[in-house]
């Protein structure tokens, strides 16, 4: 799909509902970012959400994370191209046969289909943590092997942290997209992530694309946290 923004900025919209999200989205500026639905708002709000947005102008990540049998991802994949949204993802550790299944839901669309990423390994995941879910390689190992088996697959990109970007672009190629979330402005909580990275260090590693949900959302004014993280990357 052709992009209008030339922003790196994804805000992630994690809401209850709708109305708060609508009421995030109506502060924030589409020529100055793009807007991430998950988990959380999709199951509340569902596609009319996802389809207001994308008729307020803003470009839509739709981060569900696929992960299922080939059949049913690629089903999940053409709906979520039918809603217009500008990217979607499946996790790579679904496999080859379920990551070609479902870029070749959304090859009739041509150039208005989606971008299509994998999930390496969530933000979220500390290197230690990878042994109890059976991951014995280090991390940046199972990510770099989780984002060669994506491109070969045919996808345009993967979801890592900005730590582990200068590697792939390496491994990838520069046109292989960069989805990064866990970035923190200097001095931000981390949260919940575990690997994460600023702004500026982020796009200076690799990055292409920089999500960023707590430290604009959480703001005072989120449009003034969205403009001052686009004065740092300058
Ligand atoms: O590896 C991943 C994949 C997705 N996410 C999502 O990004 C945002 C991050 O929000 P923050 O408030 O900036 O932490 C959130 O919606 C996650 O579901 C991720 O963090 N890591």
């Amino acid at each position: 799909m052709h992009s209008q923004v030339s922003s790196p900025v994804i805000v992630a919209l994690d809401y209850k509902n709708a109305d708060q999200a609508l009421a995030m989205a109506d502060q924030l500026d589409p020529a100055l970012c793009r807007v991430k639905v998950g988990k959380e708002l999709f199951t509340a709000a569902g596609p009319a959400l996802v389809q207001e947005l994308v008729g307020r102008g803003f470009e839509v990540f739709l981060d569900l994370k696929f992960h299922d049998i080939p059949n049913t991802v690629a089903g999940a994949v053409r709906a979520a191209a039918e809603l217009g949204v500008w990217m979607v993802n499946v996790h790579a550790s679904g496999g080859a046969r379920m990551m070609r299944a479902a870029r070749e839901a959304i090859e009739p669309l041509g150039d208005k289909r989606p971008l299509l990423i994998g999930v390496t390994v969530l933000t979220s995941t500390a290197p230690e943590e990878l042994p109890e879910v059976g991951v014995s390689r280090p991390l940046p190992e199972q990510v770099s092997a989780l984002a060669q088996l994506a491109r070969e697959s045919g996808l345009d990109g993967v979801v890592c942290s900005a730590r582990e970007a200068g590697a792939l672009k390496k491994l990838c190629g520069e046109d292989f997209a960069l989805v990064t979330p866990g970035i923190r402005p200097k001095g931000a909580a981390a949260d919940d992530q575990r690997r994460i990275v600023t702004p500026r260090e982020a796009l200076a590693g690799g990055a292409d694309y920089l999500v960023v949900g707590r430290p604009i959302t959480g703001a005072e004014s989120p449009i003034d946290a969205l403009k001052a993280i686009l004065k740092e990357i300058q």
